[in-house]
This record gives C-alpha cells, structure tokens and sequence, in this order.
C-alpha cells in the first residue's frame, strides 16, 4: 500500500439494524479513541468527512421479519453514496459504524467500483456472525444478521437492488473469519450459497495463519480487498464492547495475526468498522483495541518489520 493514499472516514451513526440501541455511538468511541491521529501516525492522510444524517430510530418491532427496514434502506442509501464518493475521489473509504446492516450499502458501493474500474473484489469478512439470514429465517428480524444474504441477492428488492442491478457480489468474491453463531435456517443457506467460511472450528484446528492463507488465496496485484471488520469477531475477554457477544473468538495475538496478513497484501481498498456499542464498553476499552487492530491493518508491524 503506497503511504501517500488518503484516507476518508464516514461515521454513520445509527443502530437502525441491530437488536440493542448504542452501536450509534461507534463512530464517536472510534474517534475519542484516537482512529484518524493513529492514521496520520502511519503516514497517510486522513480527511474525516464528518457523520452522515439519517432517520432517527423508532425502536419498533419487527414487521413481516424485518425491523425498521425502510430506515435501513434509507441509511444504506447515504452510506452506499458516500463510500462510493470517496472511492471514485481515489480515496480509501473507512464506514464508521453503525451496525452491520450498512455492509450492505458499503458493498454495494464498493462492488460497483470494482466493475468501474476493472478490478477483482475479495470482501473479508471478519465476524462471529455469519449475517445471512432472511425474513423468513431471521430469529429477531434484525437486519444486521441479514446484510451478507442481502449481498449475494437474498433478500428485500429495495436492499439487494441498492446498486441498480443485483446480486452486488458473488458468494465467491467473500470469506468469512471468526464465524461461530450461524442459526438453524441461517445454516442452510450458507451451505447452499456455498459460502467460504473459516470458523473458529477451522481456526481452532489448523490455526488463523493457515485460516488467513486460505482466505487471501488469489488475491493478486489486480484485486481491491474490502474488510468488514465486525467488532463481534474479537472474543468478548477483550472486547465487551459490542451488543450480541458470542464466547469464544480470536484473542489479541490471532486478531493482529488477521490483519497483518491483510495488510501484507497491500491490496486494502476499504473498510467497515460496525458493531461497536460503547453502551456495553469498559472505558472505550474496545474503541481503543479496534483502533490498535486498524493500525496493524495499515501496517503498524512488528518492531522487526518496521
Ligand atoms: N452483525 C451482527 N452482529 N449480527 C448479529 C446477528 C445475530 C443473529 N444471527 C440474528 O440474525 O439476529
Ligand atoms: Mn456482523
Ligand atoms: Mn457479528
């Protein structure tokens, strides 16, 4: 990655998809906790562009398996626009979440980009959700557990045809890290979407360096990497600050294993920081490990490398 490339952050301050309220003050924790100065440390230029403005949320019940979804299309909308803003400006786009349901718009964005411009997109999905549910599997009707279905074509016509024409990606363009609560329906799918999934079973087995080969293989010089960085992929020991915590994830050494091998690529196009819920935190406790992992995925290396 050339150190000269800017940077832009887009705070999308909303939980509209989620199943608590707070993931709305993420994009505020990440700032307090220092994300655009550890940036510019690394050299690169960051502009912060500010939070975007969306529907307010109404706190309602799921309606025919979906919560709030016109709120979330709204919200995808703004996100969908700006991401794509910044990456036609040449910039790279960091979405400050907000919850996961704005991976959709995010994507969406960055899939069309690729078309544009020619490139191969390999989405990394680093989470212990796998986020493919429907209406009609959903436990919740929370549409942070649907946006990765929503992507490959499955889902409401007003989110899988954000970007005009649909599905925004193939299941083969994403691999999933970290997974480790998938619902009974939500199985289902996956295996029939054929999703390429290393979770912590794989992970556990075979460790995250041979998880992380597997996911980079074929990303080449051609290839523009998207990370969607879930903040519920890190183990709840190191990071309480998110709203649906699930046991049992990657510990501090595996989640910067993860992203300085994503970094070593140097093939970083843009970023989705989401689920981050400082209503849960300890002091920003999380705020200030997603930065620190951020700062390795922009190649903050070891001492030995540096
Ligand atoms: N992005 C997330 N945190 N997703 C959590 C989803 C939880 C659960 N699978 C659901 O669909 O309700
Ligand atoms: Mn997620
Ligand atoms: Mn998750």
């Amino acid at each position: 990655m050339s150190l000269s490339r800017s940077i832009a952050l887009i705070g999308a301050p909303t939980d509209i998809g989620a199943g608590h309220r707070g993931a709305s003050m993420g994009p505020e924790a990440l700032r307090v906790a220092g994300l655009a100065e550890a940036l510019r440390e690394r050299g690169l230029e960051v502009h912060d562009t500010g939070n975007l403005l969306g529907p307010y949320n109404p706190w309602l019940p799921p309606t025919d398996g979906y919560r709030h979804l016109a709120e979330v299309v709204d919200w995808n909308r703004r996100v969908m626009d700006a991401m794509g803003e910044q990456l036609k400006a040449g910039r790279l786009p960091i979405l400050l979440g907000g919850d996961h349901c704005l991976g959709v718009g995010s994507i969406t964005a960055v899939a069309r980009h690729c078309r544009e411009t020619g490139k191969k997109l390999r989405v990394l999905w680093l989470d212990a959700h796998a986020d493919f549910n429907t209406s009609q599997v959903t436990p919740s009707g929370n549409v942070h557990g649907m946006p990765v279905a929503c992507l490959c074509g499955l889902g409401p016509d007003a989110l899988v045809n954000l970007g005009g024409s649909s599905p925004a990606i193939q299941p083969s363009e994403i691999r999933q890290i970290g997974i480790r609560s998938v619902d009974q329906g939500e199985k289902r799918l996956v295996k029939e979407y054929g999703l390429d999934i290393y979770d912590m079973r794989f992970i556990d087995e075979f460790g995250m360096k041979r998880a992380m080969e597997k996911a980079l293989e074929g990303v080449d010089a051609d290839t523009h990497v998207h990370v969607s960085f879930d903040v519920d992929f890190l183990d709840p020991a190191i990071a309480p600050g998110v709203g649906t915590t699930v046991p049992g994830g990657p510990n501090y050494r595996e989640a910067q294993l993860v992203m300085e091998m994503i970094a070593d690529t140097g093939r970083l196009g843009s970023l989705d920081i989401v689920e981050l819920n400082p209503a849960f935190d300890d002091h920003n406790r999380t705020g200030l490990l997603a930065v620190d992992l951020v700062e390795s995925l922009f190649g903050k290396s070891t001492l030995m490398r540096d």
